[in-house]
């Protein structure tokens, strides 16, 4: 194992302070600024950066964070401005009363427009939220009751009991309030159960599926999640304008939002916050210069934009914030998890049992048969080797067990239950778990929080529970297997290092170490020991011979022949999608038959 414990990446000394005070400094800065003898300007100024900062940090959880591009959050602040604007104006209703109201209405728009269009992927989903963003626009801009393109005149400004808060320094506690509960909810959200579900559908849903997350149900949340902020940012817009119209709720507004969140470091919640400051600050400035400089009224500032945008996606991809954080060294997470309780664990097939039944499994696509009629099984204690040379349709068998790929034909059961069928994700919760041959993690995770996250099916706390800080008790069980796993695969040393700085070895076993917190009985490990040097590649097999003893059952896809013969006690050898020939490493290495299929000779 030491051959995997590079010293050159012990960590630095904790110096995370300013990490640690530095949003707290910001509060303070929020805090002191109306109290100073700021122009009324610059408060309005800044209550304008705090509305527009609540949609933002939803982009930041949807597009940064999940990488869902939407360009209809300004539709979402449009419900809720104009639900309080038309309630309060007819109904009389009180502003309180017309927000919750406001966010019901947008959390239920939400959810049925993200069920429809976030099953989309690549393009598709931000052209889906150009389409729907369009049609709310000219809804609000045509309903007779909602007074058509001239909107609702005549809001209420707020009061807070009884007493009417203005546009200044009381509307703008109000507006920094909603504003820094949300950026707190999201941080909080992020470093939870839920949170880092959410971190991993950006990479694409495989390898989330495989660990038992639900990404469509994760995918809804985080959209409806960001429309309630947007809904909170509308019903502050309407008080604080008195007025609403569809102009500000618009396509060309969903384009800014994301905009600043892209500025701002799409991926960071400070960058909310830095990125509706600087584009709201740019677009002031820029309608009064412009139009100076260039000598006719006109909306010039959209055209900078424009060439802003394209500038930034090129050079600053990540944004303002990420140039400030890449700077501020990273805090290494308290260990307080030593003491936790147990996770619940799935009882252990007996030794010998049969675990995994494969009967005649057949994949075609189109008209090449990938995998034809191929049957094995897996016993639990024992190294079954799937082989065979390059195509011969062991990955597509892998991808048939664990429900990645739809059979063609055959069945699948594991402990004697037919899984053949069954999602990815249900094959999870069975007790199947898996590697990838091209390494699935999320880079900007730590290791301890990519091996947690193998032990997602093993909590139970959501994120509402993760935003009010009550899942502690959870996490900390959660981290407590992450570490036991990882110093069962000898990555002990590697907790808080992020994952995306591993040497490739590290990223196999920390990928070893996810699949095992799921508690597994069925291993399925997908070339482990592709990339791996010589070194490297005996740790690996000192783990699995040592998973073996401990009773699991383990099914390996592998090139490294001398790992395979080394380890395994049962062989299964493919060519073109057929059976060649199974049994023991000595038999398969007398075999003629698979000689030649290695070298290409008849047979
Ligand atoms: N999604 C797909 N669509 C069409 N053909 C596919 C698909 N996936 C795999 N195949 C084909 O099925 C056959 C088996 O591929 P598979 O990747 O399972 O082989 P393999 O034994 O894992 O190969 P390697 O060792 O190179 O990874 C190949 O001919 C491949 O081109």
């Amino acid at each position: 194992m030491e051959a995997l414990l590079n010293p050159s990446t012990a960590h630095a000394p904790d110096k995370s302070a300013l990490r640690t005070w530095g949003p707290l400094a910001l509060v303070l800065v929020l805090i002191a600024l109306p109290l100073l003898p700021l122009p009324d300007f610059w408060i309005i100024q800044l209550n304008y950066v705090g509305i527009y900062t609540l949609p933002v940090l939803g982009l930041v959880l949807l597009t940064g964070v999940g990488g869902l591009t939407s360009f209809g959050q300004a539709a979402f602040v449009g419900i809720g401005a104009y639900t309080t604007a038309y309630l309060t104006v007819n109904t009389g209703l009180s502003p309180w009363v017309t927000l919750f109201i406001g966010m019901a209405l947008t959390g239920i728009s939400a959810a049925i427009i993200g069920a429809i269009t976030l099953r989309m992927s690549g393009h598709y989903l931000p052209l889906a939220t150009i389409a729907w963003a369009l049609s709310l626009y000219y809804l609000m801009g045509n309903l007779e009751a909602l007074g058509k393109y001239d909107g609702i005149l005549g809001v209420k400004g707020l009061t807070v009991f009884g007493f009417e808060i203005g546009q200044q320094r009381m509307f703008y506690a109000v507006v920094w309030i909603f504003a820094l509960l949300a950026a707190f909810a999201v941080i909080r959200l992020l470093d939870s159960r839920s949170g880092r579900a959410i971190r991993a559908l950006a990479g694409g849903s495989q390898m989330a599926e495989a660990m038992g997350v639900n990404t469509l149900r994760f995918k809804i949340g985080i959209f409806v999640l960001a429309a309630l902020f947007a809904s909170v940012s509308g019903w502050l817009f309407a008080h604080f304008q008195r007025t609403v119209n569809p102009s500000p709720f618009g396509l060309k507004m969903g384009i800014e939002y994301l905009f600043m969140a892209v500025l701002g470091g799409a991926a960071h919640v400070w960058g909310a916050i830095a990125g509706a400051g600087v584009v709201k600050q740019l677009e002031d400035q820029l309608q009064v210069l412009l139009p100076k400089l260039i000598g006719t009224a006109g909306s010039y500032e959209l055209i900078v934009f424009g060439i802003m945008i394209v500038l930034v996606l090129k050079y600053l991809p990540d944004g303002l914030w990420a140039f400030v954080d890449r700077r501020l060294p990273r805090p290494r997470r308290a260990v307080d998890w030593r003491d936790a309780g147990d996770l619940p664990a799935r009882a252990r097939p007996a030794a010998g049992e049969v675990v995994l039944d494969v009967r005649a499994i057949r994949k075609t696509f189109g008209g090449l048969v990938a995998v034809n009629d191929i049957s094995f099984q897996t016993r639990a204690g024992q190294i079954v080797g799937l082989i065979g040379p390059n195509g011969a349709g062991k990955s597509t068998t892998f991808n048939l067990i664990t429900g990645v790929l739809g059979l063609s034909g055959g069945a699948v059961s594991f402990r004697g239950e037919a899984i053949g069928g069954l999602g990815a994700r249900q094959i999870a919760q069975r007790g199947v778990s898996r590697t990838f041959q091209h390494v699935k993690m999320v880079a900007d995770m730590t290791v301890l929080e990519n091996v947690a996250l193998g032990a997602h099916l093993r909590g139970r706390k959501g994120a509402v529970a993760a935003m009010l800080r009550i899942d502690r008790a959870e996490e900390r069980a959660l981290f407590r297997e992450a570490e036991r796993q990882l110093q069962r695969v000898g990555m002990g040393d590697y907790l808080h290092e992020l994952a995306g700085n591993l040497a490739m070895g590290q990223q196999r076993l920390l990928e070893i170490a996810r699949a095992l917190c799921a508690d597994p009985a069925l291993l399925l490990l997908d070339e482990p020991a592709a990339g791996l040097r010589h070194k490297e590649k005996e740790a690996l097999g000192k783990v699995l011979r040592q998973l073996r003893g401990e009773g699991m059952s383990i099914l390996l896809v592998e090139h490294d022949m001398g790992l395979v013969m080394d380890i395994c006690d049962h062989i299964v050898v493919m060519e073109f999608g057929t059976h060649l020939m199974e049994g023991t490493p000595a038999e398969v290495q007398a075999s003629d038959k698979v000689r030649a299929a290695y070298l290409g000779t008849e047979h």
